[in-house]
């Protein structure tokens, strides 16, 4: 479904965003595998998070939904049944990476599969570390890509060094490191979000973090407890900017989750020049929660600290946008992992820069973009949730048509209607 956005004057609101993503596929995996009933209380409900839930209530955990919360009921660490059917994780990379974690665990058979945007993705990542536990599993191409099939058991822990940042990998290996012998131990070449790690504190589960170690080891049954899940950083970030780069506005985005692996962004807008204020006005559970405000800003271009990126390493595509509204060059490095996402994002933001008339550069892992504002035309999100967001805003002050604008459905269901209504016509 196309989406016609008009060219919009200014912006002006205050707005909530739907819970984190990351935090809501690992709040239901903890609670399905606690002893006794959790609530979640605001998850986001999207493609991605529905997606786990569905996988979750096949492996026989109980997952209702009250209002806008989920209740869960838990089966214990080794509840969990061999599903009747192959697992489709959707377009969740999250949810495939993290449950072949505590598959892993499980002495039973599981084929896990997703959209073909997902069986594109690389999956040796978890597969050789988890391989090296204990755990059987065979897929696609030597076992590179979904279907997979598995058949853990009895592990045994080891120490591992990612070769990549990546969360997923850490949180899979964690979770598998629960079902293990002896001590799991994974080393981060940069930090990421540690949302797993914050998640095992609340359920009281074994945890040691030293530097950019983290170990766990056997757990013992735990029990249900509830959770709070904070708004999701990633989806604020799309009004932050578009409240940067849109003349005459103001825009306060309150309870969103403000934990540091996940705030690179703020960072380089404000470096960028941007008007921009947040606070932490409480901890949810585990996790920093407060407010940002972004104001109309006059932006300039920088060099993004490589650095960076593993803390903001889901805003590129709505920082690539910010830098088209920049005066000067914007360049920025460390982006490999983003052609391994839900689309190739190197390419699809330069495509979709060029489609809006910006100069842009791509390298295997970077892009430079020439700013100076954008004219309108057509955002072509390529099957890929963000991208079809980070356009929208891009486009927004001067007007564009969105494709398929449904794809914002995978991690923002209401993400048209809360656009619409900070638009001052
Ligand atoms: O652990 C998580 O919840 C996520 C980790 C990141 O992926 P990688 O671990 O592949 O970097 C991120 O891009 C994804 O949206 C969510
Ligand atoms: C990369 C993303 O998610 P996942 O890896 O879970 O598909 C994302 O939401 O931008």
């Amino acid at each position: 479904m196309d989406r016609v956005l008009p060219p919009t004057p200014s912006l002006s609101g205050t707005l909530r965003v739907p819970g984190d993503k990351s935090v809501t596929h690992r709040a239901l995996m903890l609670a399905a595998l606690a002893e006794g009933t959790s609530r979640i209380l605001h998850p986001l409900k999207a493609g991605d998070t529905r997606s786990t839930a569905r996988v979750l209530a096949a492996l026989g955990a109980e997952i209702v939904e009250e209002g806008p919360h989920y209740r869960v009921r838990g089966v214990g660490l080794h509840g969990l049944r061999e599903a009747a059917d192959v697992l489709d994780c959707g377009n969740a990379g999250t949810l495939i990476r993290l449950v072949s974690g505590v598959l892993a665990g499980q002495d039973f058979f599981s084929v896990l599969t997703g959209d073909a945007s997902l069986r594109a993705r690389p999956m040796d990542r978890v597969v050789v570390p988890l391989r090296q536990m204990g755990a059987r599993i065979d897929g696609r191409d030597g076992g590179r890509r979904a279907p997979l099939a598995l058949r853990g058991g009895r592990l045994k822990g080891i120490r591992y060094s990612l070769p990549v940042a990546s969360a997923q990998v850490k949180s899979a290996l964690l979770l598998a490191g629960l079902f293990a012998e002896g001590e799991t131990e994974v080393e981060e070449p940069a930090p990421t979000r540690d949302h797993t790690e914050r998640l095992f504190r609340h359920y009281g589960l074994p945890l040691e973090v030293e530097g950019r170690r983290v170990r766990t080891h056997i757990a013992a049954p735990y029990p249900a407890k509830d959770l709070v899940v904070p708004g999701d950083f990633s989806s604020a970030a799309f009004f932050i900017v578009a409240a940067l780069i849109t003349p005459e506005s103001e825009v306060t985005i309150d309870g969103v989750g403000l934990n540091p692996t996940r705030t690179g962004l703020l960072q380089v807008l404000t470096e960028m020049g941007a008007d921009l204020e947040w606070r932490v006005t409480e901890g949810q559970d585990g996790e920093p929660v407060g407010w940002v405000r972004a104001r109309s800003s006059r932006l300039r271009g920088v060099r993004v600290d490589p650095e960076l990126i593993p803390r903001m390493v889901d805003e590129v595509p709505v920082l690539a946008a910010a830098a088209a509204w920049a005066e000067g060059t914007t360049h920025i490095p460390n982006l490999a992992e983003l052609r391994v996402k839900e689309s190739d994002r190197v390419q699809a933001i330069a495509h979709n820069l060029e489609n809006l008339g910006v100069r842009v550069a791509a390298g295997a892992d970077w892009l430079e973009i020439q700013g100076g504002g954008v004219r309108p035309g057509v955002v072509e999100p390529m099957h890929d949730h963000r991208i079809a967001m980070a356009f929208a805003v891009c486009g927004l002050p001067v007007g564009v048509t969105v494709k398929d604008a449904e794809w914002a459905e995978i991690s923002f269901p209401d993400f048209w209607n809360t656009l619409e209504g900070l638009a001052c016509r």
